[in-house]
């Protein structure tokens, strides 16, 4: 089995109001390994991209990490001073947003942005060298080099995106981070994307952190999925395990409400009710109010996230032996 990359042991985020604090991640575990995919899942608000953003040390104001550890090849993250977090960004882990496209500077040549993530991180490298190195990427990612001077605007929308990705990947980062990185763009261009990120990712070796609301692209994606419920995580498995035998009763109805990759078209079922409020908690399992399989004890215990050991998953349900 690959060794562990990132190590996240009871992550804890909150958001700081005023007058109250809201818990939007709750002693989160997992660990991303060397060269895979993982994805975290689950609907709207459920801590996600809190998540990538404490992972990436880019928590800012309301929000607060006020627990936990995260170790980057056993180093704890959220001890990093300065210099060593500047090494840490870029270098070491990535990231690719939703609205990375749109974070070019638009009166400045795509060359130019490429360069100067090269340079900062590489101050002694020569002109020529930093120039071969962003003609490199440009051509990782699939657009014609001869391309590089145009600015932003010149690009269409999935374009400027695989510059990011190519932004993301100069500095060869162990780790990248895409937190819904194809959300805006057409599914024939998400797909290209996506693919070549694969085909990236095997060749270059590094670990990703994907996130999106497209349960189907993830288990296409990812090798193993972290399904989050408010705030928590309520089961991580290998993707296929995911898709065929769910254990949770939350990732059997978050995968009833997305079509099926293949097969036939089939009713889909939704997830009846919401999400409760950060400021809200139920005492016990915080599906409970939800679930169709509830029991008694499911409303007062909060159950543990256990491993299985024979599924090579982990989930948190009483019902489970
Ligand atoms: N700046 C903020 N101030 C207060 N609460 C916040 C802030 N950002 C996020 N939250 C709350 O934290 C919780 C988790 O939000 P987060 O954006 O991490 O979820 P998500 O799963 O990524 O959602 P989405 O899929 O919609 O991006 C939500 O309840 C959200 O309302």
């Amino acid at each position: 089995m690959s060794s562990n990359l990132m190590e996240v042991r009871n992550l804890t985020v909150d958001y700081v109001g005023e007058d109250s604090v809201a818990r939007a991640v709750n002693g989160i575990d997992f660990e991303i390994r060397e060269g895979e995919a993982f994805g975290l899942a689950g609907e709207s608000g459920c801590g996600k991209s809190t998540v990538a953003f404490a992972l990436a040390r880019l928590t800012r104001l309301p929000g607060l990490v006020t627990g936990g550890s995260i170790r980057f090849k056993g180093e704890e993250v959220l001890g990093f001073e300065k210099e060593r977090l500047r090494k840490y960004r870029w270098r070491e882990v990535s990231f690719v947003f939703q609205s990375a496209m749109n974070a070019l500077n638009p009166v400045i040549p795509v060359s130019e942005q490429i360069c100067d993530t090269i340079w900062t991180h590489n101050p002694k490298a020569s002109a020529e060298e930093v120039r071969a190195r962003a003609v490199e990427m440009f051509e990782l990612v699939g657009i014609p080099p001869r391309r590089l001077d145009d600015y932003p605007h010149q690009f269409s929308g999935g374009m400027r995106q695989r510059i990011c990705i190519a932004i993301a990947l100069c500095l060869n980062p162990r780790l990248i981070i895409m937190d819904e990185p194809t959300t805006a763009l057409d599914v024939v261009v998400q797909r290209d994307i996506i693919e070549q990120i694969v085909e990236l990712k095997s060749r270059l070796g590094f670990s990703v952190l994907f996130i999106t609301h497209d349960l189907g692209l993830m288990i296409e994606f990812c090798d193993r999925i972290g399904i989050m419920y408010a705030g928590e995580l309520v089961e991580v498995a290998p993707s296929a395990a995911i898709l065929n035998s769910p254990q949770h009763p939350y990732t059997r109805a978050l995968g009833n409400s997305f079509p099926p990759l293949t097969g036939p078209r089939q009713r889909l079922e939704g997830i009846a009710g919401t999400p409760p409020a950060p400021r809200a908690m139920p005492q016990g399992c915080r599906f409970a109010p939800r679930c169709a399989q509830a029991m008694p004890v499911c409303s007062l215990v909060p159950p543990e996230l256990k491993i299985y050991p024979e599924r090579e998953s982990e989930a948190a349900c009483h019902l489970l032996k």
